[in-house]
């Protein structure tokens, strides 16, 4: 397990997360495809906050997605839309939102298919809100119960609240405001990778 932050900034050094509340749903795919022309290396996974995720899965795969996360709320049959991401190649991401009536233990049923769980730490929508730190125990009932998968948190991260996440068990981190309002984004990433790399000891 390695410390991964993903950051939604002009320097792209690991990932590039495309949110559909970010960049208008009707070029999200050209959007994607097009900074593959620039970051070859990079490691891009999308955050599907939709109610129908099956629908963007081939759109997702044949854009170059590596991670396709979606919101597991509005789905009926989550191991289904986890098989359809399988099969087009990338990873499965299961995310739930703070509000959500799915339970962090409900989770439990799909890890034999899920690569990432995302704890999402603000309500989904948009960029710089504030952390939400009563949502940690659920990173931690993951990290317990699921010591080797990867978990991600996203919303309101960054130097200030990345000490909080890492301690609770999370190792790959979304950070976007943090980021891309900071005098130095490279060492506000590094910072943030430290943090997360001294808990994962
Ligand atoms: O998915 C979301 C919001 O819908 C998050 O990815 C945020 O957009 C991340 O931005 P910051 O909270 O780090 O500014």
């Amino acid at each position: 397990m390695e410390p991964t932050i993903f950051t939604w900034t002009s320097w792209m050094e690991t990932l590039c997360q495309i949110l559909h509340s970010v960049i208008p749903w009707s070029n999200a795919c050209e959007t994607i495809s097009s900074p593959f022309d620039i970051y070859k290396n990079a490691y891009f996974e999308t955050h599907m906050m939709v109610n129908s995720p099956e629908q963007w899965i081939e759109p997702m795969a044949d854009a170059g997605v590596n991670l396709y996360t979606f919101h597991i709320e509005p789905v009926k049959d989550v191991c289904n839309v986890c098989r359809l991401v399988q099969e087009s190649g990338m990873k499965v991401g299961l995310a739930i939102k703070p509000a959500t009536k799915v339970s962090v233990e409900e989770l439990a049923r799909y890890m034999e298919v899920a690569d990432v769980v995302l704890v999402m730490t603000v309500e989904p929508g948009f960029g710089g809100q504030s952390f939400m730190a009563d949502m940690m125990p659920k990173v931690e009932w993951l990290r317990c119960n699921y010591p080797n998968i990867d978990i991600e948190v996203d919303g309101g991260v960054g130097p200030k609240t990345i000490e909080c996440c890492a301690k609770s068990g999370a190792n790959m981190i979304v950070s976007g405001t943090a980021v891309v309002g900071a005098p130095d984004q490279r060492q506000a990433i590094t910072q943030m990778r430290e943090v997360v790399q001294r808990y994962l000891k």
